[in-house]
């Protein structure tokens, strides 16, 4: 059990694609389990113990904020390897199919050795954490046993985590592939259980650690195993499933000739009970208006992963228009099609890929009904996009990715000081000097965290209310 801790200070919380909230004399309070106890907006130093008193927390202690310093609520990464993190930067030169055989399989064979698993991982969690990843959708390898490695890792470390055992028993290498459907179920059975015993939920809140399906791809997975993995997620309804959709052309123009029975990429998924209000689709590049259809109607989540769909020339994934049609989008950073960990990098390219779209619809004539497609993503939606719109991805949007009284305490103390050695983000702009910081400035220090900051910029990592990592963190 945590000691109760009240925060005073700027808060960043967002609300909606349009629109957050900033507020620069915020009293947030945190309860013994982790979660919001309540939240006053706005608070004048005057009367901060009569507000206290007034929530029956008399000579609580506070934590005050100083100067340059706000909270926020923590990234949401819906989307990354955590074993092809040590190939990150490297394999840009290939398409997806070929760098998957070239680049990836190799490296994520390598995690059939336990004592190499144990290593990379522990350096992989702690580095998301760091960079403010409270919240990861992870993909380990086909390994049993290395996969629980990686989940005992993050329930050790304290982070939020959907953390999958991949499904693959076609169209890989010989030296990695699953020998057979059969398999492949039996250790993801394994797999469910080992970590739903890992971290127990409590009637208020999920698991820290959950397992998720993972279906690599439609093209690794036969229609026996896709099927079998169909009837496992329809037996348990909380079970999310996670995997990559139409990210690249000539994935899809194999797919469906893997497929001939669907009618398309989608189709597939949806053909073998895969497509589901708890489904996470990664990338979602190339789809037809067919397709954007069926995972709106499915209620679906897609995962935007710029940096990778730019690093594997795949394409720009048209997202203003899945956000137009209402369709749930959070960030990934697809490491290492992606080359970074930090959801701040995610953040910049999903802004620069919002705006080549919104150069090529420069000329056509925009649509009555479009808010979002074909124009630059504004801070209030990039916000979302990290948080909660991952959240709800993740379907977890009642639990994570803002903050009000009853969600899980999952946050981010950001700092733009001199002392975080990255105060240069104010360019000519005075770094902050007074206790009373207009929210407008407030705003001006998000964009430029989003933009301009780094890990040096987070100084505490908050996941359910515990202090697990972040710049001033010492294990
Ligand atoms: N970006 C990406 N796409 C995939 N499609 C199937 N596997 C992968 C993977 O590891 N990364
Ligand atoms: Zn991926």
């Amino acid at each position: 059990m945590l000691t109760a801790t009240i925060f005073y200070g700027a808060v960043i919380n967002p609300l909606s694609l349009t629109c957050y909230s900033a507020f620069p004399r915020c009293l947030l309070a945190v309860d013994g389990t982790g979660n919001i106890e309540w939240i006053v907006n706005d608070v004048e130093p005057h009367a901060l113990q009569d507000v206290l008193a007034a929530k029956g927390h008399v000579d609580a202690e506070v934590l005050a904020l100083k100067d340059g310093e706000y909270i926020m609520p923590g990234f949401i990464d819906t989307h990354t390897h955590a074993p092809q993190v040590p190939n990150m930067g490297t394999g840009g030169q290939y398409q997806l199919l070929d760098w998957l055989h070239n680049i990836t399989f190799p490296m994520e064979a390598k995690f059939s050795d336990l004592d190499f698993a144990q290593k990379a991982y522990k350096s992989v969690v702690r580095r998301l954490i760091n960079t403010g990843t409270t919240t990861c959708c992870y993909y380990g390898t086909l390994h049993l046993e290395s996969t629980k490695v990686l989940a005992d890792i993050v329930h050790a470390f304290g982070q939020r985590a959907f953390v999958g055992k991949c499904n693959m028993n076609r169209d890989s290498p010989p030296y990695y592939i699953e020998p057979s459907p059969e398999s492949s179920i039996t250790a993801t059975h394994d797999f469910i259980n080992y970590v739903r015993a890992l971290s127990p939920s409590t009637s208020k809140q999920e698991p820290l650690v959950q397992p998720i399906l993972t279906p690599r791809f439609a093209i690794s997975c036969t229609d026996e195993l896709l099927a079998s993995l169909g009837a496992l997620a329809s037996s348990d309804p909380t079970l999310r499933i996670q995997t990559h959709i139409s990210e690249n052309p000539s994935e899809v123009a194999y797919t469906r000739e893997l497929f001939p029975a669907a009618p398309h990429y989608a189709g597939v998924y949806d053909m073998f009970g895969l497509l589901k209000q708890n489904t996470v689709l990664a990338h979602a590049v190339h789809l037809t208006e067919d397709e954007v259809n069926l995972i709106k109607e499915r209620n679906a989540g897609i995962s935007h992963c710029p940096t990778s769909n730019f690093n594997l020339s795949s394409g720009i994934a048209p997202i203003g228009h899945y956000l137009d049609k209402g369709i749930k989008v959070g960030l990934g950073t697809d490491v290492s099609g992606g080359f970074s960990t930090s959801m701040l990098n995610a953040v910049q390219n999903a802004s620069v890929a919002s705006k080549v779209c919104a150069f090529h619809g420069r000329d056509s004539e925009p649509s009555s009904k479009s808010v979002f497609a074909s124009k630059p993503l504004q801070i209030s939606a990039l916000l979302y996009l990290a948080t909660l719109g991952g959240a709800a991805v993740c379907d977890l949007e009642r639990q994570i990715g803002s903050f009000s009284p009853g969600k899980s305490f999952d946050a981010l103390l950001v700092s733009v000081r001199e002392e975080t050695g990255n105060s240069g983000i104010w360019g000519l702009t005075e770094p902050p000097t007074t206790t009373l910081t207009p929210d407008k400035e407030l705003e001006g220090w998000l964009e430029r965290f989003l933009f301009c900051g780094d890990d040096r910029n987070i100084e505490r990592v908050y996941v359910q209310g515990r202090f697990i990592g972040g710049r001033t963190f010492h294990s």
